[in-house]
This record gives structure tokens, sequence and C-alpha cells, in this order.
């Protein structure tokens, strides 16, 4: 299925697994290296440079990950936006979620003539999530199906502008009621993240594009968002959108704004749920699907929304991709993440072993 069409903001997107980290000439300052390869005999910590907004310095920079990550050798070290990035560090590694072009040439540059840190992520790659046409490009291409079931993602359609054509266009498409309308631009504002739900042809009208326009698919009130931190992935249930019986659709007409369902505070983990919603996506199952994604996104930080169709066991959509999401809500993000700076730095430090030997 093509999901995309003409979207001019959105750049061809990278298809490496990870960007190159090639070898630099020897650095004056000592490596820190030696934290992950015993050969090396200088230590020195390694060095995080952080762009991230100020609520996400405060859900994902807590005390707890800040000490752990100190106990292994990594400290963070706030980036400062105003200066250049090239007079900062020297880091090892660069987190950021920021929006803007601007930000996303500055760190183009940079890592041209840094190959030897390693930003996370690609700033390309990300644009891709920032379009929740393109941002589902992937899996639908994808077409997984295996033992373990199939994954795809809901008919969908987009509309740039003119409301009054979206009648005709969701009959033209086959798009079946209700629908879901998401804007269409997931840049992280507060406008991005409000959908509503369309119960009838009139109410279409109503809808202001630019929007995707989502199948609604019941599946029992219950999502899986699926944490993924390089190879890591942890899987927890939130509650979401009650189903949409035949006769509620019936009777029910207009827009229904809803705000959002599925934060953390709706956690399901611990509900007391009917065990054939409730039960998790098959582990293989995801691990091909993120593997894939890493590897088709060009992205190492995101977690992805999954539903199960309700009344089967094995048909799946994914509904919503997100880049660098809210991981201090994934159980034991500071061991997983400290874990993945470790092996990042693992790679870099091997790649830079092997130059120096020839
Ligand atoms: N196609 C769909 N079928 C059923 N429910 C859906 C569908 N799309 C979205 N939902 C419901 O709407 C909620 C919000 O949708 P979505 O995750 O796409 O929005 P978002 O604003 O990007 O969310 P996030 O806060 O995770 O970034 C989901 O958590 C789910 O409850
Ligand atoms: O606010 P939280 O900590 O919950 O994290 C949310 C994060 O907001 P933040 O990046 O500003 O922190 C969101 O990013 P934007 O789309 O708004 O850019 C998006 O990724 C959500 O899916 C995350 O929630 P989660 O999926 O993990 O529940
Ligand atoms: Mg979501
Ligand atoms: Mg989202």
């Amino acid at each position: 299925m093509k999901l995309t069409n003409d979207n001019e903001e959105v750049r061809e997107m990278e298809t490496a697994e990870h960007e190159e980290i090639s070898s630099s000439s020897p650095s004056p300052s000592p490596s820190p290296c030696s934290l992950v390869i015993d050969e090396f005999p200088v230590k020195r910590s390694i060095v995080v440079g952080y762009a991230l907004t100020s609520k996400k310095i405060k859900s994902f920079l807590q005390p707890k990950l800040e000490g752990l990550a100190r106990n292994k050798g990594i400290i963070f070290v706030a980036i400062d936006q105003n200066r250049p990035l090239s007079e900062q560090g020297p880091f090892d590694i660069v987190l950021h979620k920021q929006i803007g072009k601007e930000w996303r040439r500055i760190l183009e540059e940079y890592r041209l003539g840094h190959p030897d840190v390693t930003v996370l992520d690609p700033p390309d790659a990300i644009l891709h999530l920032r379009n929740r046409q393109s941002m589902l490009q992937c899996v639908a291409d994808m077409n997984l199906s295996d033992s373990y079931g199939r994954v795809g993602v809901p008919k969908q359609l987009v509309i740039k502008r003119d409301a009054s054509s979206i009648p005709e266009a969701v009959n033209e498409a086959g798009l079946r009621l209700p629908l879901v309308a998401k804007p269409l631009v997931a840049d992280g504002s507060a406008k991005s993240h409000e959908l509503s739900l369309a119960y009838d042809q009139n109410s279409l009208l109503k809808l202001e594009p630019p929007l995707v326009l989502q199948e609604f698919v019941n599946h029992g009130g219950v999502l899986f968002k699926v944490y993924i931190v390089g190879e890591a992935i942890r899987v927890v249930r939130r509650f979401s959108l009650p189903d949409v019986s035949r006769r509620e659709l019936s009777k029910s007409a207009g827009v229904f704004r809803f705000p959002r369902v599925s934060c953390a505070a709706a956690s399901a983990d611990d509900a007391d749920l009917d065990p054939n919603i409730a039960e998790l996506p098959p582990r293989p199952l995801l691990e091909r699907l993120a593997k894939e994604l890493r590897r088709g996104l060009g992205l190492r930080l995101f977690n992805l929304d999954i539903i199960r169709e309700h009344g089967t066991r094995d048909r799946f959509y994914v509904i919503d991709i997100n880049y660098f999401p809210g991981y201090g809500k994934m159980p034991e993000y500071e061991h997983v993440f400290t874990d993945f700076l470790l092996s990042i730095m693992q790679s870099q430090c091997k790649k830079r072993a092997l130059a120096d030997q020839y």
C-alpha cells in the first residue's frame, strides 16, 4: 500500500540502520574507550551532549538516570544552542529532540564534521515521523505476516485542504466510518495531539485540514506502547478509546474531540482485563517489527502504539510512531538507556581500534 505521495516537507529517508561512525585522526584528549574496551589505558567519561525541551529534561534526565550513568562513566552535558556545537564538548554522543530547520542544519553540518560522534538520531530520519502519512509508510511497506500474526496500518487518507471535498474523497477511497481525524503534522505541539472521531458523513465537513483520516479499529479499549532503545524493547499497556459498536455508530452523529486518552496516567498494566484483550503481542513479532523499523526508519529511539483488532488473536495495527518518547515511564529505563549508551561507545571504540590497525 502506498501511503505517501507528494509531501514536500519530508525529505528522502535514510535507509542505513546506523549512521556511519567512521574513524577520525587520533584525538589529543584521552579516549573513553577504556571504559568499554580493556586494552585502552586512559580513562575518561563518556560525554553525552543533549539538546532537549525543558519538559523532556524533567521527565528523562531524572536523578536516578544521572546517578546510574555516572556510576557507569557516563555524564550528560547540556548543549547551548546559542553557541557553535563544535566549540562545545567534545561529545561522544549527541542526544536531541528539537524541532526547526535551523537546528537540523546545524546538526547535519556537525555530523559531517564529526564522524566519530554518534548523533541520536539523524535529523532527516526523524523528519519522517513528523508527518502522520509518512510515519506509517514503513509499516505498510513491510507487510509483516508470519505465524505469530499480521501487522498492518489502518486504511487512511490524507486531506491537505478544503474540507468540502472530504465526504467524496472518503467514499472514493472506500474508508469506513467512524474515522479518526489526526493533524497531518506531528510536531509535538499541543495542536498536533488534538484528535477527533467523526461518526457520520456530514460531520466530515466540520474537520480542519490538513489532516489524516484513519479508519477507527475496534481494539477493546487497550493499546500497547512498544518502547525501543536500540536493540532493547519494552512494552506497556495503556487504556485507549472504547470500541464503537454498529448500533452506536448508527445512532451517533457529529465530531467527538478527545484528549490524550493513552497518556501515562492511563496505564492499564494493573487493570483486571479480559485476557484476550490484554495479552501482549507476541514477543517474536514485536522483535521483527522493531528490527525492520529500526532499519527502515534509520532510528534507534522511538516508540510505537499498536492495537489488536478486537475479536482476533493475531491481527495488529500500528497507529502511531513517536521519536524519543517519554522514556521516563518505560520500565527499567535507567538501566536500558545507560546500557544502550555503553553499547554505542563499544561499537565506536571497536571501529576506531580496527581503523588504527590499518
Ligand atoms: N486508527 C485508530 N483506531 C482506534 N483507535 C485509535 C486509532 N488511532 C488513534 N486511536 C486512539 O487515539 C489515541 C491517540 O492517537 P495517536 O496515538 O495517533 O495520537 P498522538 O497524539 O500521536 O499520541 P501520542 O501521545 O502517543 O503521541 C490512541 O492512543 C488511541 O487510543
Ligand atoms: O510527555 P511524555 O513524557 O508523556 O512523552 C510523550 C512525548 O512528549 P515529550 O517528548 O514532550 O516528552 C510525545 O512527544 P511529542 O509527539 O509531543 O513530540 C510523544 O512521543 C508521546 O508519545 C510521549 O508519550 P508516551 O508515548 O511515551 O506515553
Ligand atoms: Mg500515540
Ligand atoms: Mg504520536
